[in-house]
């Protein structure tokens, strides 16, 4: 009985405690931050709001819909404001930028930074000095043959369920997607054959710290790693006891929590192998050795665990977003059949008929298929949630306004590509807007890669996927909706997801009988 009253007295204890510590800060506002109005009635008071709109699953969604409404700056937690006015870009993401990554980075970073998550400024700058020599252009067209066999692999599954063959499947494309990104980067990355796209599944090996190993699903353990780094990391103090206290509580994130698990294991176990590889001997052209060694041929002596970070990043931000990106242009294309009409001519003129995967050379600058990703990308941006930096300590202007230090501030690349101002009818589909001089001026408003120092290492390698692939599959095939009318659904984690997206496909009339029969 003693011990109930004493329960609940301590339970009313804390929760005054946490209600009162909120209240007073917001009341206090040593940054002034309460001139900004709130995401709702609680985001100025507690982080508990972001989580909730984080865990509905579209939390960019929410962002747009408050910040259409006239608003540029919102308060989305204690200490957390997103803007809507792409005029903010240059100063919180631009190349002269002061901001630094926000502290929520090295909160869900692992026993060692990679590229995307490290704060220190000359610590990313040592990386990546180191690593973009692995993602430089030279070597990404020296290593084109590797994404022209996956897109090969990718056609070969294709023709086999396509209908000409009597049959009537139904593909999903998203699905098919990822496994060929996956594929081309780990391949790229490691000279590792994963082999998804062949087996039409991404089943891996998941290595623990001490050493045993694991079967896993790649990307359902990847994708729950994702949910849940999204939604709990809103919190700051509170992270690592929401993350202990989540696994025991919500079975739902008890379950995510054991394929997260498994994800942690996958970077070590590729790493490991790849390692095997390397002392060995073996000479392989990827980006391993080119991280492992300088120009020169100086070894760069990389601990285990920053080699597994840097493998962990490559592989999620690799393939994710490359594989999010195919399937929503592919998907506006078919919703937009005079697009997809002028695309086919624009590929058509540029490839032979006996072109099966289509040579980077022939597609590269075609203005057209630029035009069709870039919008695809605009309208869906493959990351879309703020990505949050903090202010430095002596503040900083944003929008010519006073932040001060310490601050994080972000903005959504779905607010700023959904803005009327700069993208009339932002919500049609329209890649005429990228062609000529307004679409070079459209370019410093063009969030999907976010900008400045910490933009993208790997947009180009991503072009390249996407630009091969998809003017392969225009080349060869026909391709429809399994149901007319279909829209995917969308899911943010920390990428916005689409759900499937069931196609099918039927060989193009122009290719002859023989090669049909050849398939
Ligand atoms: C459509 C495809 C892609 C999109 C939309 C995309 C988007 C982004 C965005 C928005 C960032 C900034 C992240 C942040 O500030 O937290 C980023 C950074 C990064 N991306 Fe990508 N990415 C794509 C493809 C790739 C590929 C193919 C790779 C690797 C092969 C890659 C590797 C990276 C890395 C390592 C960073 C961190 C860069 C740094 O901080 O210096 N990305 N990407």
């Amino acid at each position: 009985m003693y011990g109930l009253v004493f329960g609940a007295a301590a339970t009313l204890l804390a929760l005054t405690w946490f209600v009162g510590y909120h209240v007073y800060d917001y009341f206090k506002d040593p940054k002034g931050l309460r001139r900004f109005p709130g995401m709702d009635i609680f985001a100025p008071f507690t982080s508990i709001s972001m989580i909730l709109v984080a865990y509905r699953g579209f939390r960019s969604n929410r962002l747009l819909e408050l910040h259409s409404q006239g608003q540029p700056v919102i308060r989305t937690g204690p200490n957390v404001l997103s803007y809507g006015d792409p005029r903010a870009i240059k100063d919180i993401y631009g190349h002269n930028t002061k901001c630094v990554k926000d502290e929520q980075y090295a909160m869900t970073a692992g026993t060692h930074f990679h590229l995307a998550d490290v704060v220190d400024k000359h610590e990313h700058q040592r990386k990546r000095k180191v690593l973009s020599s692995a993602y430089a252009l030279k070597n990404l067209e020296e290593w084109e043959f590797k994404v022209a066999d996956k897109a090969q692999r990718m056609l070969d599954q294709f023709d086999k369920r396509c209908c000409d063959h009597g049959h009537d499947e139904v593909v999903d494309y998203r699905k098919w997607a990822n496994f060929f990104s996956l594929d081309a980067i780990a391949d790229i990355g490691l000279s590792k054959r994963l082999g998804f796209v062949d087996n039409g599944d991404d089943r891996c090996l998941s290595m623990k710290s001490d050493g045993t190993t694991s079967y896993c699903q790649y990307r359902e353990c990847l994708y729950a790693n994702s949910r849940l780094m999204s939604v709990l990391a809103n919190t700051y103090a509170f992270f690592p006891h929401l993350c202990r206290a989540s696994r025991y509580i919500f079975p739902e994130f008890a379950r995510l929590w054991k394929l997260s698990d498994s994800w942690e294991g996958i970077p070590p176990a590729l790493t490991h192998e790849r390692l095997q590889r390397y002392r060995a001997g073996e000479k392989l052209d990827d980006f391993f050795q080119a991280m492992m060694h300088d120009k020169n041929g100086g070894a760069h002596n990389l601990e285990f665990g920053e080699i597994a970070a840097e493998v962990s990043i490559m592989m999620n931000a690799g393939s994710t977003t490359t594989a999010i990106a195919m399937t929503n242009v592919l998907y506006l294309l078919l919703a937009n059949p005079a697009c997809m009409a002028r695309l086919r001519e624009e590929i058509e003129e540029s490839l032979d008929e006996d072109d099966v995967v289509a040579p980077y050379e022939k597609v590269k600058y075609l203005p057209y298929l630029r035009a069709c990703l870039d919008e695809s990308m605009r309208v869906w941006p493959p990351t879309s949630h703020p990505l949050l930096r903090a202010t430095p300590p002596e503040g900083a202007n944003i929008l010519g306004e006073y932040i001060p230090g310490g601050t994080a501030v972000g903005m959504s690349a779905l607010v700023a590509h959904r803005n009327a101002d700069i993208f009339p009818e932002p919500d049609k589909y329209i890649p005429d807007r990228w062609l000529g001089d307004g679409g070079k001026e459209l370019g410093s408003y063009f969030l999907a890669f976010s900008a400045g120092a910490r933009g993208c290492i790997g947009r180009n390698i991503s072009y390249l996927e996407q630009t091969v692939m998809l003017a392969s599959i225009l080349h060869r095939f026909d391709v429809e909706l399994a149901t007319p009318g279909f829209e995917p659904k969308r899911l943010e984690s920390n990428n916005l997801h689409p759900s499937e997206l069931p196609v099918r496909f039927r060989r193009k009339q122009n290719l002859s009988e023989k090669d049909l029969i050849a398939a």
